[in-house]
């Protein structure tokens, strides 16, 4: 039996880091997908034993034998079931840490860690100690902002849950779930995110489960429609960054500073609702005057994720790039290098954003479009 699920990266427009303190975020889902297909062996199979994680674009693959899982993971401690998602315990992932080190994951790779932990805490709680091979591909690059981390967690979990769904009729493409495994998978996809980034505010992997664009505050969950057309280019500037040591490093300041702090998050909280408010509003104003207040938004808001200590060098030097072109950008995840956003007002020229583009590239940048506000995650069988 061969399941497929996908789910997508994302952009945060508005409120990244401040999410994680209470403020309100507005971010969208992107065209760009992780993929997962979870193959059950059949009896005769040799890998009939065996869970395998193939991870296709990097040509890596680790293994281990069901018995070594069983041997190593304390089946009783687990206090979660499939249908009732739960914390990942130190003590559990101290296990699970040693089944990755066992896999002698290449040193430069070493970044992939966190990440197949995460895996083996979704498969043994979803699907218990069962064979499969497990294949992954995406079109995300690795801890750049875009939510790869995300996108791994729920196109893993949906694919883990479309494989108990009794109905397996085979349908043509990509379909979604049904209202009640989204919101399982979402949550399952949170605790992944947990092992990942800390402690993450549950925004990623909602707008990758749900995609399309979301106002998004202390868990609570706004679909946005967007009534203006919103065209961004991203760029990356391929600084390596972690978001858990960016999230933390915010933490710790907010400890030292909780005054400053707190005005910095309300100020972003001020930004992002009004963002929201821009985006959907019916009214009368103009687009290009719709565009201009974001332009405003995005350079406070990117001033603050300054003050939060979260920004970089080679984000400046994105910024200062497209503001000769009178362009305005901010960084968007969690900065410390990883991508940059830029507005394309629908009245720019594709020569300016051509030059704009150039300069970028001939800095080392890496520049691309992508198509704002699809679908969320989905399965296939
Ligand atoms: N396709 C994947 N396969 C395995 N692990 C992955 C995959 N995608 C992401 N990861 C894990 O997630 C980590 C990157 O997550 P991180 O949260 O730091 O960055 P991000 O999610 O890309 O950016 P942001 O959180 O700012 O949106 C990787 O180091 C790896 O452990
Ligand atoms: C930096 C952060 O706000 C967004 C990362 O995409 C972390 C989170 O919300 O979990
Ligand atoms: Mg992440």
């Amino acid at each position: 039996m061969e399941v497929k699920a996908r789910a997508p990266g994302k952009i945060i427009l508005a409120g990244e880091h401040a999410v994680v303190h209470g403020s309100t975020a507005v971010a969208a889902a992107i065209d760009l997908y992780t993929y997962v297909t979870l193959r059950l062996p059949l009896q005769s199979d040799e890998n009939s034993d065996r869970l395998t994680l193939q991870l296709k674009d990097l040509s890596l693959e680790f293994s281990w034998s069901v018995s070594r899982l069983k041997e190593v993971i304390p089946n009783d401690s687990n206090t979660s079931s499939p249908s009732t998602p739960a914390s990942c315990s130190g003590e559990i992932l101290k296990s699970i840490a040693l089944l990755v080190e066992e896999q002698n994951i290449p040193e430069e790779k070493i970044w992939l860690s966190s990440g197949i932990s995460t895996f083996l805490w979704l498969y043994t709680s979803i699907r218990g100690f069962s064979p499969a091979t497990v294949i992954i591909t995406t079109e995300l690059p690795y801890g750049s902002g875009l939510g790869s981390s995300a996108a791994f967690c729920v196109a893993l979990t949906s694919a883990l849950i479309a494989s108990s769904i009794s109905d397996k009729t085979h349908r043509e493409g990509w379909c979604s779930l049904d209202e009640t495994n989204l919101e399982l998978l979402n949550k399952w996809a949170f605790e992944g995110e947990k092992i990942i980034h800390g402690k993450p505010s549950g925004i990623d992997n909602t707008v990758s489960a749900y995609g399309n664009m979301i106002k998004f505050c202390s868990g609570e969950i706004t679909r946005l429609q967007s009534n203006m057309p919103l065209r961004m280019l991203i760029t990356n500037t391929k600084v390596g960054r972690n978001t858990k040591a960016l999230v933390s490093g915010v933490s710790e300041r907010t400890v030292r500073h909780p005054d400053a702090m707190k005005s910095v998050f309300n100020a972003v909280d001020s930004i992002s609702k009004e963002l929201a408010a821009i985006i959907q509003s019916k009214d009368e104003v103009s687009v290009t005057e719709k565009e201009e207040s974001i332009k405003e938004l995005m350079e406070i808001n990117q001033g603050l994720l300054q003050s939060m200590g979260v920004s970089h060098s080679s984000i400046d030097t994105v910024i200062r790039t497209t503001l000769k072109h009178k362009l305005t950008s901010k960084l968007t995840g969690a900065g410390g290098g990883g991508c940059v956003l830029t507005l394309l007002p629908t009245v720019v020229s594709g020569t300016v954003v051509d030059k704009a583009v150039e300069e970028l590239e001939s800095y080392g940048f890496q520049c691309f479009t992508a198509s704002i506000g699809g679908n969320g995650a989905e399965i296939c069988f």
